[in-house]
């Protein structure tokens, strides 16, 4: 949430607006219908209750904001005045923020009186000597990552920062002879007005609220002292990992037998009165399992006399999730958090008869699958223009190169993007390779992962933040998902993803990045030709519309068609790589040539993204087995593939396709894999240095040594090679002998089974003899019969288990079980 108020569409407009009670006590719709403008509903004078004046003041002059967004005007006397628990949804970039800050400090500056009270001191207005005492938690904000934390933190201060201006003010108004100011209608000035509506608790401020206590890495939460902890304050806000050891380091003394250590911990930390928990980003919180480990912590910390609100864009997708390791609950039952009041802020857009793409095309006629002919309601802003681009693996790189240069020329004249990608290794890596290309040449690059040390991820923020960029100066972001969710970086024009992210309500979070506000903005994501193509419908049915967008040729003018049609069932599709693409590959691998460490990260980049390719949550669209790790090297600019299992299966599949089409069977798969091929860049790696003068002194001395012990080294391999053709020869000698032995043991049972079932009928036979003929039961040969049909088929299911178990045991399926375990 940036302190500039400044937005490129100023034009206010309240449609939509909001009632200031629901209409229904357990849920709250509300609707804001499109239009580039930001939607807007009602002002903030207008507001029921009243706001306390240096909480509206600030609104006014620190962020200039004179109209509720829907969110707020729904929620904030809701959450002022009931006592309930609230679970809130609203699309990126409405404003969910201020929708709970504002009613958090309301309720601070009620809870502040509240105890004044109670303490014998009068309340003053959030200042209070004798309210809230120094140790004493009023507001806890979890949000996921570290810099989302310190942009709500920053949101705080700048109320506090408002306060003391307001008390300033009023103090400097309280000496002033009341001769200056305007004179109203009843002859009054409007100092005198001021002066007659500032009670003593308002006028007589001796302190003023603390920071708030921001709990995020790089800074100390755990010590063994309390002491060396930071000093608590009425609001705190933090990660969740942080929060948790923060909570149980200030509290944990407490339950020490020393009293001494006890009054030190009760000195500390209070949390008598706590009254709300506050989760932003609640749904990430509830449903990855590290967050919620530190959340259980917070839970069961913090007093249940609380009231609980939940926010988010993709908020409303937790009610259903049940997450792995939460025994088959959904975040929200693990949370124990019932009886929540809904507020739901929908978007929809008035859409006369089927979308169209920006050539014009049909929206539903492009996409592989039917997209309903109108999407009404969507969970993203109006004026974002969501896209997507088809291409094969190999030409990922040269797209998203391309997307970067069309979006800053001709009409768009973009010139703030951010690109994610899913590893921090994929981000370091093309963070290197893409501000050396010469067509990006005038790109500002940073870049923004977890494995960043705090400092750098605060300053690159900073850095891209601050950047002015122009279409000739354009900036760009790369990051993974920690720049995902709720950053509030202003003037954000395109977000790419070059990776769709692992978890589909990321998706848009991500793009949500950009049309914040009402801002015009633009998503891209890249997609492959083929199964990829359903996260279109996926997208869709989820109520996150994508338009086609052609595929982006040399230049601008001569963009290709076949980005205009898209590979259809029953299309034949086309897999002819663009030859920019081998060309961008071979201009990388230049690139990388220069210093060997840049290879390593290219390798570790690769390896990386095709592990998380089989993480995706989506796995039924994004399988691993339709990987193109050929295309994808290519893309990445790999001088060689890395060995890895995923890469030994392709080369074999490839193989098979490349025997199957000589022989005439080429199926539309073959056909794929046939056209994805590989070659090694043909290079001395001997030879192939690192610039950094250490690294290269370490690898030259590894390479001596390896070549003083490369007998020694062949003699190993070999022996290691020899062990293992050995253990795999046992393991087949071992499981031939079982299966045999299996098959032995089931025909001995069968056989004894028959034996006994014979005479046991040769007895009733006989008994039947002795007491005369009947004609109509079943001889014994006719029965044995039967049984003989039913020992075939047992026979065919044993061969059946037995070639299975074989197939089982073999070291290649072995390898590929393991591999796809995770996308069944
Ligand atoms: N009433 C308002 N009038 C004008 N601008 C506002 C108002 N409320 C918030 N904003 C601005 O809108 C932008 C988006 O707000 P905010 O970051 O709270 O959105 P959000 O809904 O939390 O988005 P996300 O889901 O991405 O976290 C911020 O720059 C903020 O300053």
């Amino acid at each position: 949430m940036p302190t500039s108020t400044k937005r490129k569409q100023g034009a206010v407009q309240a449609v939509g607006a909001a009632a200031a009670e629901p209409s229904s006590k357990k849920s709250k719709t509300t609707t804001t219908t499109g239009g580039s403008a930001p939607s807007f509903a009602g002002s903030w004078d207008k507001l029921k209750p009243i706001l306390t004046p240096w909480i509206l003041e600030t609104i006014h002059t620190t962020f200039g904001f004179t109209n509720l967004t829907p969110v707020q005007a729904s929620l904030i006397p809701l959450a002022i005045s009931k006592n309930k628990d609230f679970l809130v949804e609203a699309v990126t970039g409405s404003g969910k923020t201020l929708s709970y800050v504002v009613p958090i400090l309301e309720r601070l500056v009620a809870k502040e009186a509240e105890m004044a009270r109670e303490r014998g001191s009068a309340g003053q207005g959030g200042t209070g000597v004798k309210g809230l005492r120094r140790n004493e938690v009023f507001a806890l904000v979890v949000v996921p990552t570290r810099e989302l934390a310190v942009q709500v933190h920053a949101v705080f201060e700048l109320f506090f920062q408002g306060l003391r201006t307001y008390v300033a003010d009023q103090k400097a108004m309280n000496n002033t002879p009341a001769t200056k100011g305007t004179t109203d209608d009843d002859g009054t000035t409007e100092t005198e007005q001021q002066q007659a509506a500032a009670t003593p608790e308002t006028i007589i401020v001796e302190e003023i609220y603390p920071s708030p206590l921001l709990l995020v890495s790089g800074q100390t939460t755990t010590s063994k002292s309390t002491t060396a902890l930071p000093a608590p304050s009425p609001i705190i806000i933090g990660t969740p990992g942080r929060v948790a050891s923060y909570l149980s380091t200030s509290l944990s003394t407490s339950s020490s037998s020393s009293t001494s250590a006890f009054a030190r911990a009760r000195k500390h930390l209070s949390l008598t009165p706590f009254s709300l928990l506050i989760l932003d980003e609640a749904d990430s919180l509830l449903s990855s399992p590290d967050h919620l480990r530190n959340m259980l912590t917070i839970w069961q910390t913090v007093p249940r006399q609380r009231r609980n609100w939940l926010f988010s864009a993709t908020m409303m997708d937790v009610l259903s999730e049940r997450t792995n390791g939460l025994l088959g609950q959904t975040g929200l039952e693990r949370a124990g958090l019932k009886n929540l009041t809904r507020v739901v802020v929908k978007v929809e857009t008035k859409v006369k008869g089927r979308e169209q793409d920006q050539n014009g095309n049909d929206a539903a006629a492009t996409t592989a699958a039917a997209v309903p002919a109108e999407v009404k309601q969507r969970r993203t802003p109006v004026s974002l223009q969501n896209t997507y681009i088809l291409c094969h693996a190999a030409e990922k790189t040269l797209q998203l190169v391309r997307a970067m240069g069309t979006e800053t020329t001709g009409e768009n004249g973009y010139s703030k993007f951010i690109v994610y990608f899913s590893t921090c290794a994929a981000v370091d890596y093309f963070y290197r390779i893409l501000r050396r290309l010469p067509e990006l040449s005038h790109f500002h690059f940073s870049s923004l992962h977890g494995h960043l040390p705090p400092p750098i991820r605060t300053s690159t923020l900073s850095t891209f933040t601050t950047h002015s960029s122009t279409p000739l100066r354009p900036s760009v972001l790369l990051c993974t998902d920690v720049a995902a969710r709720g950053l509030d970086l202003p003037d954000v024009d395109v977000v790419v993803q070059y990776d769709a992210p692992m978890d589909p309500k990321v998706f848009s979070h991500r793009a949500g990045r950009a049309a914040r506000m009402g801002r015009q903005g633009k998503g891209i994501v890249l997609l492959t030709k083929g199964s990829e193509e359903g996260y279109i419908e996926f997208l869709a049915l989820r109520k996150i519309p994508l338009r086609k967008q052609a595929y982006i040729g040399p230049t601008e003018d001569q963009a290709e068609n076949d980005g205009g049609e898209s590979s259809t069932a029953g299309e034949k599709a086309s897999y002819a790589v663009d030859p920019a693409a081998d060309a961008l590959q071979l201009a990388i691998q230049n690139i990388v040539l220069e210093d060997r460490d840049l290879a390593d990260k290219a390798a570790k980049a690769f390896v990386s993204a095709v592990r998380a390719y089989s993480k995706h949550e989506a796995s039924y669209i994004f399988r691993l087995r339709d990987l193109d790790v050929f295309g994808m090297g290519k893309s990445f600019g790999l001088l060689r593939l890395p060995r890895m299992p995923e890469i030994r299966d392709w080369k074999e599949r490839v193989a098979k396709a490349r025997e199957r089409q000589e022989k005439g069977k080429a199926g539309e798969d073959d056909e794929r894999l046939v056209s994805s091929s590989w070659q090694d860049r043909d290079m001395n790696w001997d030879e192939f240095a690192y610039v950094s003068k250490t690294r290269e002194a370490q690898r030259l001395a590894e390479l001596k040594e390896a070549e003083s012990k490369k007998d020694e080294i062949a003699a190993e391999r070999e022996q290691a090679a020899k062990v293992r053709r050995e253990m795999a020869e046992k393991r087949v000698a071992w499981s031939v002998k079982k299966d045999r032995k299996d098959r032995k043991d089931v025909r001995r049972e069968k056989k004894d089974r028959k034996k006994d079932w014979e005479a046991k009928e040769a007895k009733r036979s006989e008994a039947e003899a002795a007491a005369g003929p009947t004609s109509d039961k079943p001889t014994a040969q006719g029965s044995a019969a039967v049984t003989s049909d039913g020992d075939g088929d047992d026979d065919m299911d044993e061969y059946r288990d037995v070639k299975k178990s074989k197939k089982e045991h073999s070291g290649g399926n072995m390898i590929q079980s393991d591999m796809f375990d995770d996308l069944s």
